[in-house]
């Protein structure tokens, strides 16, 4: 299912036409809001909100905490979209549907993805209420061949091979880090390496050990495709992890995890959330590339 699937360009062409005939916004960033961070959306001036539903060729949300609604508005000076709910592998999406809004993003003239998720912690020194600004991942669908870039390539996005070294921009972990120092929340901001895992079952105790001993801070099931996606077609990313809970790695911890808790630890730190998110954008600098063609 997840390499056959084949998406041509007029079809993400047509949602992105759609989208710009719907509403005057023409966003220069994107945010997708993980489980239980739809509020990321809230703080946006001068709404236009769309539900999935209406839009063509978009997938539905089925995930508890995804809305499935889009939403364009102002945000300190600049003009955003925000996917309040995010679509996922374990949902029975194809790769290249859950991947499917970073392209009409790009084509709708968007220069910077910022990606957020809910994560469970393996790193001793993060905690449930956390925030970790990812730095890299590790897409372990993507290593054995479950990546939405299978099939054809499309060279007007990008090319057949692209690099990864450098996925999630430098300059925007740096800044994200100052604010965080201006803002006095370094006691709980810190960077890390996210990996993806299929789900929708949360880590047994084996796989979650493995995890740990291959240096991954934290695990959630999502992001890499859509940051595969984006680092494709030449936007530039930011992501961080909101940890939710600690990924049981004891046999004798009688601890578990479930969404209500993940979802829950959300709305507690959506404040903190939002104020990092807020202030990065509002200094993230914009090319305004008109070049919305591609
Ligand atoms: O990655 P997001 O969408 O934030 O959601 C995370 O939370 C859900 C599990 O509670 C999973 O979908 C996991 O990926
Ligand atoms: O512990 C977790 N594992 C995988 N995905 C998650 N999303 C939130 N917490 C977790």
């Amino acid at each position: 299912m997840h390499c056959t699937e084949q998406i041509s360009h007029d079809e993400y062409q047509k949602t992105a036409d759609w989208l710009m005939s719907q509403t005057k916004h023409r966003p220069q960033v994107a945010i997708i809001c993980g489980s239980g961070l739809g509020m990321l959306a809230d703080t946006l001036k001068c709404q236009d909100s769309f539900a999935y539903s209406d839009i063509p060729g978009f997938p539905q949300s089925t995930v508890q905490g995804h809305a499935g609604r889009l939403v364009f508005g102002e945000l300190k000076g600049k003009t955003c979209v925000c996917m309040q709910g995010r679509f996922h592998m374990y949902e029975g999406h194809s790769l290249c549907k859950t991947t499917f809004p970073v392209r009409v993003f790009k084509l709708m003239g968007v220069e910077t993805l910022i990606v957020t998720n809910a994560a469970g912690s393996l790193a001793d020194g993060l905690r449930p209420g956390d925030i970790m600004i990812i730095k890299d991942h590790v897409n372990f669908p993507g290593l054995v061949g479950l990546n939405p870039l299978c099939g054809p390539n499309d060279d007007k996005f990008g090319p057949r091979f692209p690099a990864m070294s450098g996925c999630y921009d430098k300059a925007l972990c740096c800044l994200a880090m100052e604010i965080a120092k201006q803002q006095g929340v370094t006691s709980f901001v810190q960077e890390g390496v996210y990996a993806m895992v299929g789900g929708p079952n949360f880590e047994s105790i084996a796989e979650a050990r493995l995890l740990h001993r291959l240096g991954v801070d934290a695990v959630g099931m999502s992001t890499a495709p859509e940051v595969v996606v984006a680092t494709h077609c030449g936007l530039r990313v930011f992501g961080l992890s909101l940890i939710t809970n600690k990924v049981v790695k004891s046999y004798d911890d009688p601890d578990s995890v479930n969404h209500d808790g993940v979802l829950e630890v959300g709305r507690l730190r959506s404040h903190s959330v939002q104020q990092l998110v807020t202030e990065l954008i509002s200094r993230i600098e914009i090319n305004n590339n008109t070049n919305n063609a591609v």
